[in-house]
């Protein structure tokens, strides 16, 4: 993203030459460069484009430096105005700076120095244009990938998230590896009230045992080697919003008790400092391990426990919700990230993704499923392209069909039957059925056909309590 973001930026001065200077450092930079000669020319030419940086003399006509300031930041809130000004004009310098102005450089200037300053906004815009960016996306993902299965035991997750998502108690997620224990956090957060908020993930097992005090809280500049200047830490970073603690036993007991603290206090202490900063953070912890057991052998804190469980929600393996699993396979196919829309899964290939018992739950599925495209024709997914361990669950190929497990019309009535309930629990909104299912409307529109589905038919039995 950062690489293909041009900068626009446009010059004002009454000066012709410094315009020309200036657009010439700019070409160099790479910058897509426009002029004024006026600050009112330049209001004018707002009116018309939106560059992301400006740099402008402080004398200018009319309107003064300042009030030409004020007006940009009013209309282009994210555009970044850096001032000339001549020697004597400091004090009004640092006036700009306060009313927003980035930066300011005093004529004459060497072309290094204007080279940095421009440098610089560049930097900060291009950062910030990536901060909304990724934002942006992390909320379409959640729109088009959210929480795909039908199954009771998946609808029931998705009740809890519906309640939790605008509350400020903490939950423990619990749950096999790869059941999707971080997609509901982020659930729970996105969906909610919170959601414009900071999200922080954080993934306790894979900190670095000395560090982690310092990563959750912060330091002070000089509080251990290394320490060269001052760190904000994760919980500050969530400030305002929620954050995730993945992997919650894998927390050390010391840092059990300075996390029970924090979610008492409601403040963290960074290392090396004496004073305690407040934060308002809500938190999400998961586990894959028994905690319970963990108090109860003493490598949890019971207290802590306690404190975090005040909500828990179990999430199922895959195993337990088998039939959850074609819709999740025409998910992975389907999201455009695969770029595969289209591709069908052979009956023999899903005989086997039925059979096998996913240890590695979805995220195992998924990246079967990736593979799977990516290996395949195109057109299907066949027994081939699975991993061996799953092609193993096969019966080999002109083999007499084998009576035990499911066969392709199980795998159709499994499909129909899912297809027919969501339907019903949506009262025929095929918008909602989608999102239910995580599959993509010309697909749906294909099963709809092939099954032969009466949705009007469904929709009334379900306003009817059929
Ligand atoms: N119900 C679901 N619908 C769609 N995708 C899912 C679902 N559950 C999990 N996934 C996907 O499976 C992958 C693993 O999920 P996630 O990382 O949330 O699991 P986890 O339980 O937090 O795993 P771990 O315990 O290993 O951290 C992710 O890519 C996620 O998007």
């Amino acid at each position: 993203m950062t690489d293909d973001y041009r900068i626009r930026f446009l010059i004002v001065d009454d000066q012709q030459s410094i315009r020309k200077l200036c657009i010439a450092i700019g070409n160099t930079l790479g910058f897509i460069c426009s002029e004024a000669e006026s600050a009112e020319a330049a209001l004018a030419a707002l009116e018309t484009q939106s560059p992301d940086i400006i740099l402008a003399d402080l004398r200018m006509g009319e309107l003064s430096g300042i009030d030409f300031l004020a007006s940009v930041k009013k209309l282009l809130p994210r555009t970044e105005v850096a001032i000339m000004t001549g020697y004597g004009s400091i004090e009004t310098a640092v006036q700009s700076m306060k009313l927003g102005a980035y930066d300011y450089i005093t004529k004459p200037f060497r072309v290094e120095e204007l080279k940095i300053i421009l440098q610089r906004m560049a930097e900060k815009v291009r950062l910030v244009a990536e901060n909304h960016f990724l934002r942006e996306r992390v909320n379409t993902e959640m729109e088009l990938h959210g929480i795909v299965g039908s199954s009771a035991k998946i609808q029931d997750v998705l009740r809890m998230v519906g309640r939790l998502k605008d509350t400020r108690t903490p939950v423990l997620i619990c749950g096999e590896s790869g059941t999707g224990k971080e997609l509901v956090a982020r659930a729970m957060h996105f969906r909610g009230g919170f959601a414009k908020r900071p999200f922080v993930a954080v993934d306790c097992g894979s900190l670095v045992p000395t560090l982690i005090e310092s990563e959750l809280f912060g330091h002070e500049k000089g509080a251990f080697t290394g320490a060269i200047k001052p760190k904000e830490g994760l919980f500050q970073a969530a400030n305002g919003g929620t954050i995730f603690l993945d992997e919650i036993g894998e927390l050390p007991l010391d840092l059990q008790a300075k996390l029970l603290r924090v979610l008492q206090d409601k403040q963290v202490r960074p290392v090396g400092s004496n004073q305690s900063v407040k934060v308002d953070v809500r938190v999400i912890a998961a586990t894959n391990r028994d905690l319970e057991a963990g108090y109860k052998t003493g490598t949890f804190r019971k207290d802590l426990y306690f404190r975090l469980n005040v909500v828990t929600v179990y999430l199922p393996s895959l195993r337990e919700r088998k039939s959850d699993i074609p819709s999740l396979i025409q998910h992975f196919i389907d999201r455009p990230s695969a770029g595969r829309e289209g591709v069908e899964v052979t009956s023999q290939a899903m005989k086997s993704l039925m059979q096998y018992d996913w240890p590695g739950n979805v995220r195992e599925l998924e990246n079967c499923i990736e593979r799977a495209v990516a290996l395949g024709n195109g057109e299907v997914i066949d027994v081939d392209d699975l991993p061996p361990s799953l092609q193993a669950m096969a019966p080999k190929k002109n083999a007499p069909a084998v009576s035990e497990g499911y066969d392709s019309t199980d795998l159709e009535d499994i499909e129909r039957t899912t297809i027919q309930r969501v339907f019903d629990q949506v009262g025929g909104d095929k918008g909602l059925a989608l999102k239910m299912l995580g599959i993509s409307r010309a697909t749906l529109y294909r099963k709809i056909k092939r099954y032969n589905i009466d949705i009007s038919r469904t929709a009334r039995a379900a306003a009817s309590g059929e």
